[in-house]
Order: structure tokens, then C-alpha cells, then sequence
């Protein structure tokens, strides 16, 4: 079933004229966990807006749960439960009202036993007669994944939701993540962190300068884009660059007063391997490693600045 999609969507902000948003076209599968990288200004903080009705997008269609945006916002806000980047919070009640408050918008009552289940998952339970004031930023970030999760949505879109998190609160955000997606609940997140995106995700979504350049599971992204692999080979005595000029064509580098990396396109790798144990016969380590997200991200960049 897919639980969102956005049709020609087009966002022009009036006041200066900067468009935002291209003709963009996503369709998410429920129980997708989807990342949308993109670096700073590129979109991905309007799109969210408009998905949670907080922008109004200049044209192009939406449909959320098969709900029509435009048409049933309120169907659409019950199914999604957003984390924005910032937000004004309400500093004057305490962790459990604004909670309870939350609830009540959504007409849900009697939400008690689930707001301490979200406390306890989100490790807030000892804080929740706080006010919100009193909280660490970590705790505050958390907390907004308590208030947009209150009303059982179905879809969860986190504006990065570690900017700034320590890494131990980071990792215990992915647990809850991952536990979140494996009951089910659809996800989508922004990130700076692309590592982040590469561990969590199943799908890929990369926005540059407004448009949508990639949309694809991750394993065929990677596939299609990562061609290559490092190779990192480890001598028992030093590595002189001169030796290995024959093999400049697969960029061998000397990255350490014992080691040479190379970087070969994965069909290559047999023709390499060979190549160096006719030269040297002494390595003690070898490492090959394919490349990382982060490799095919700039790659997907670059190619559209060229
Ligand atoms: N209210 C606004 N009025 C005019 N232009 C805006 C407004 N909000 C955003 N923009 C512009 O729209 C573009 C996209 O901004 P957006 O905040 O969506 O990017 P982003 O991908 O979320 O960036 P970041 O990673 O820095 O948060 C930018 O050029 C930004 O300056």
C-alpha cells in the first residue's frame, strides 16, 4: 500500500521568488524507512512542511494514506507524526501535559498508559512531571518524538532528529527507530548523518537544489553507483610509491609507511589482485571494502553540478 505520494509538487516562495521545490515525485511503500539526504537549502525542510500543512505548496498533488491533502487535512494530520528541526515548545507545562494535551487534540483520552509506555521507550519516564524549560536539548529532541508519536500515526517524519545529540543518545535514537519500523510504522528522515541513513534505511531519497535526483532502494543505488572498491594491502616492511607506478592506473596511493590503497571498479579486482602478489609476495593484511553512501551521495551531486 503507499502511504505517501506527492505529484508535480512545486513550491515557490512568494516573497523572493526562490523555488524550492521541482516537480517532485515520491511514492513511499508503508513500512518503508526512507532517508532524504540533501544538503543545506536544498528542500528538504519546506517538503516537510507541506506534508504536515504548515506551508502551502504552490501546486502539484499530495496524498497521504490515499487521502488527498488538499482535501482532508484533517484525515491526513491523524496519520502522520512529525519531528520538526526546531520548534516552539511549550516551555510552561510539564513533559506529561503537553502529552496529554496532544492526545486530546487528536480526540484521544485515556491516553495514559501509552504516554508512560512512550516515556519509558524514550527514557523520559523520571522526567515527565518537568517542565519542558528544565529539559537537556537531547531530552527535548526526544520529546518531540513522544509528541508526534502520541496519536498512533502511521507515518513518522523526523526533520534530523541528531543534529546536535551526544553519540550514545544517538545510537539509543536508532534503536528506537529500528523497533518503531519493525512494528511496522512507516518512516522518513532527514539527515546531515550519512551514515545514519545508511544504517536505518531501506530507500534513498537524494533533493538537490529542489528536485529529487535519486529515489531508489539503497541496495540498487548502491549497486548502480558503486562500482568501485578500496583495497587497502598491508607489506611486513615499508611501501616505496616508485615500486608501484605500473599500477597508477588504479590509483595507488601509499597511505601509510607499510600500506597501499587502491581504488578499482569491483570487474577489475582480479586483474589487481594479481598485479600486486606478482610484485610483492610479503602482505600481511588485506582489506576490500565497497564503497559508502557517502561516496555515491557526492557522486549524485557532483553530477548534476557539472
Ligand atoms: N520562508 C521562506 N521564505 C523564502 N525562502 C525560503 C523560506 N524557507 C526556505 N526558503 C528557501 O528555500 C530553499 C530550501 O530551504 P529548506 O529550508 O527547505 O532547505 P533544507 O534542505 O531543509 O536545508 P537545511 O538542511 O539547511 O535545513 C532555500 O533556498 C531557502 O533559503
Amino acid at each position: 500500500m503507499r502511504m505517501l505520494i506527492t505529484e508535480g509538487l512545486n513550491m515557490i516562495y512568494k516573497k523572493d521568488g526562490k523555488i524550492a521545490l521541482k516537480d517532485v515525485n515520491i511514492n513511499i511503500e508503508k513500512g518503508e524507512f526512507a532517508a532524504l539526504l540533501g544538503q543545506n537549502g536544498a528542500g528538504k525542510t519546506t517538503l516537510i512542511n507541506i506534508l504536515s500543512g504548515n506551508v502551502k505548496k504552490t501546486s502539484g498533488k499530495i496524498y497521504i494514506g490515499g487521502y488527498d491533502l488538499d482535501k482532508n487535512e484533517l484525515e491526513t494530520k491523524k496519520l502522520l507524526g512529525v519531528v520538526p528541526q526546531e520548534s516552539g515548545f511549550d516551555n510552561f507545562f510539564s513533559v506529561e501535559e503537553v502529552l496529554k494535551k496532544q492526545s486530546g487534540y487528536f480526540g484521544i483520552k485515556r491516553n495514559k498508559e501509552y504516554i508512560h509506555h512512550l516515556l519509558n521507550q524514550l527514557n523520559l519516564f523520571e522526567k515527565r512531571n518537568n517542565y519542558i524549560r528544565e529539559l537537556s536539548g537531547g531530552m527535548k529532541r526526544r520529546f518531540q518524538m513522544a509528541k508526534a508519536l502520541v496519536h498512533k500515526p502511521e507515518i513518522f517524519i523526523l526533520d534530523e532528529p541528531t543534529a546536535g545529540v551526544d553519540i550514545e543518545m544517538r545510537h539509543n535514537m536508532y534503536d528506537f527507530l529500528l523497533e518503531l519500523h519493525k512494528s511496522g510504522l512507516t518512516i522518513i528522515l532527514t539527515t546531515h548523518y550519512i551514515e545514519e541513513a545508511e544504517r536505518l534505511c531501506d530507500r534513498i531519497m537524494v533533493i538537490n537544489s529542489g528536485e529529487i535526483v535519486a529515489d531508489e532502494p539503497k541496495e540498487i543505488l548502491m549497486d548502480r553507483f558503486g562500482r568501485e572498491v578500496r583495497v587497502s594491502i598491508c607489506f611486513d616492511g615499508p611501501v616505496d610509491a616508485q615500486e608501484w607506478e605500473s599500477l597508477k592506473k588504479f590509483h595507488a596511493e601509499v597511505t601509510h609507511h607499510n600500506q597501499i590503497d587502491f581504488k578499482v571498479d569491483k570487474a577489475k579486482l582480479p586483474v589487481l589482485l594479481n598485479a600486486i602478489a606478482l610484485k610483492r609476495g610479503d602482505f600481511v593484511d588485506i582489506s576490500i571494502e565497497r564503497e559508502k553512501l557517502e561516496d555515491v551521495y557526492l557522486q549524485l551531486i557532483k553530477s548534476r553540478k557539472e
